[in-house]
């Protein structure tokens, strides 16, 4: 085994922590080891109040406290204890009775936390921009070389094992923490400008600002999850960023149980499935191609939706993605593998037996995600050259009392459940989305075209391919029709119902030739389109 070099040994060490989550015994941990201990005012009474040694800041530096703690630390005696070259700057501390300080275990102000209350006035906001912390941490980052800095209690544990392994930390704990310090107090700042760049500039001290708008400069931290053999093109690097903080179970929390490591198109088509998945509360199975579902259904149990969402389609399902809402079980994972070439499956959990029926096929990716609740709202980022377009995560969704009819004929209970469901899908079609639905099944889709009729001719010729009777069955368009040819395809094929956002210019021509078919039509109000 290679021995880790340049350990630094600390034998002095500053805290001051907002977030006190195991720093008693951290602290404790560290006098044990030998280490002197500087503190400032909450975390130094903590410690005291533990019968843990500590001197405070105020007594190394010779300055009370002051002005409510906005100066603690913002001192010489401690920065140049931090900053120190040694080996350089000895005699220079020397004479100023600087003493190195070689361990920072600093986190900072809640800011986050402060301006994510409703009722947070911008004075508080102010009050919680934490200015010595950072100051330190970034003191300590610097000067890696010597000194470590320790910005997360998750840390803690592996710092004490090392220590004891070791007799101190390496250079590359001490540069990873460091990494780790930079990326926190970019994050910090990061939020410190987006609310200042998103508030008001009269907004008054004492009160909450009265609109937030998108940042002056867009500022935003993605962590590293992979890196993939190549783009969506083999020319084209690509890696796979997640957001930091809390994360809704889906693509960015998945556990691969087996498989080849995830291409850059497997991660956006099995987002893409996932997300359509999840709309369903019934057992469900959504097979993705090229970032569209090409077969949806729900059923009595997975086995049984898989089955119903392959029927419709089973020529794009080669090499597909399919997603379940359900936890895997064998008898879903043995009708896949005996059945398809399939690229990626992925649901909430995978039962054990599950696992081992896919273990058959060791190229195929499997994946759990967790389980999903509330769908967290987020923000969506589409890249253009030179540009970032931001919105609002499409969380919007209908239910059954937002549908207005429109049309003379009133769509039946059954009729509702098979529009809803074909809403659903069509929320999750590139645009222009004609979706056909009946008995929780998706009989026809026609995804991405550049005019609406041509999504639903596809839709059609699809249906007729997979030898799919459309007669009954409800259609959904995420936008609005914007002539009736559309609804014309719709009405040869048998169509009895249709729902779509309504808003369109000729929405009476539109209406006028759903009654002319007998057709029951619903407005959501609501548009999906998907680019
Ligand atoms: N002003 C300073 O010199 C200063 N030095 C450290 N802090 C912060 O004070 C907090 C800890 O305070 P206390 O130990 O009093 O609970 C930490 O979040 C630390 O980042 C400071 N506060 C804010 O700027």
């Amino acid at each position: 085994m290679t021995q880790p070099v340049n350990v630094v040994t600390p034998k002095r060490a500053l805290i001051s922590v907002s977030d006190k989550a195991g720093i008693v015994d951290f602290a404790k941990a560290l006098h044990d080891r030998g280490v002197s201990l500087i503190s400032t005012g909450g975390t130094f009474k903590l410690l005291q109040q533990h019968d843990i040694p500590v001197t405070e800041a105020s007594e190394v530096t010779g300055f009370p406290e002051m002005m409510d703690g906005r100066v603690k630390t913002l001192h010489p005696l401690i920065h140049g204890g931090i900053l120190g070259r040694r080996g350089q700057d000895e005699s220079v501390m020397a004479e100023h009775n600087i003493k190195p300080i070689d361990m920072v275990v600093v986190n900072l102000y809640p800011f986050a936390e402060t301006i994510a209350k409703d009722d947070c006035i911008l004075a508080d906001a102010i009050e919680n921009i934490d200015i010595g912390g950072p100051t330190m941490v970034r003191s300590a980052a610097k000067n890696h070389k010597d000194v470590a800095i320790v910005v997360n209690s998750s840390s803690y544990e592996e710092i004490l094992s090392e220590w004891d392994t070791n007799g101190g930390l390496s250079h590359a704990t001490r540069f990873n923490l460091a990494r780790l310090a930079f990326e926190h107090t970019a994050k910090y700042d990061g939020m410190i400008a987006n609310y200042f760049g998103s508030v008001p500039a009269d907004t008054a001290p004492s009160k909450p600002p009265e609109t937030r708008s998108f940042p002056e400069t867009f500022n935003s931290q993605f962590l590293l999850k992979d890196t993939m053999r190549y783009g969506e093109n083999p020319h084209q690097k690509a890696a796979f960023y997640i957001e930091s903080g809390e994360l809704e179970p889906g693509i960015s929390t998945i556990t691969t149980l087996q498989g080849k490591a995830l291409s850059f198109n497997n991660i956006a088509d099995t987002d893409a499935a996932l997300e359509c998945v999840k709309s369903f509360e019934e057992p469900a199975c959504v097979i993705v191609k090229h970032a569209n579902p090409c077969g949806v259904a729900t059923g009595k149990n997975l086995t049984d939706a898989y089955h119903r969402a392959l029927s419709v389609d089973t020529t794009s399902a080669f090499g597909g993605i399919i997603a379940f809402n359900r936890e895997l079980d064998a008898e879903a994972a043995e009708a896949i593998i005996g059945k398809q070439f399939v690229e990626v499956i992925i649901a909430p959990s995978v039962s054990k037996a599950a696992a081992d029926v896919v273990a058959q096929k060791p190229n195929v990716r499997l994946l759990a995600c967790g389980q999903w609740g509330q769908r967290i709202p987020s923000l969506d980022f589409k890249r253009v050259n030179g540009g970032l377009l931001v919105q609002d995560r499409d969380l919007g969704m209908v239910s059954e009392s937002d549908l207005k009819v429109v049309t003379k004929a009133q769509p039946s209970p059954e009729q509702i459940k098979d529009l809803m469901f074909a809403w659903k899908v069509a929320k999750f079609v590139k645009s222009n989305a004609i979706v056909y639905a009946k008995d929780g099944l998706s009989t026809g889709i026609g995804a991405g075209q550049m005019s609406r009729v041509y999504s639903a001719i596809i839709a059609n010729i699809k249906a007729k391919d997979e030898n799919i009777n459309i007669a009954g069955s409800a259609m959904a368009s995420e936008a609005f029709l914007p002539f009736r040819d559309s609804l014309d395809q719709a009405a040869e094929m048998g169509v009895s119902a249709v729902i779509q956002p309504g808003g369109s210019m000729r929405d009476e021509e539109v209406i006028a030739a759903a009654d002319e078919h007998g057709i029951a039509m619903v407005f959501t109000g609501m548009r999906h389109f998907r680019h």
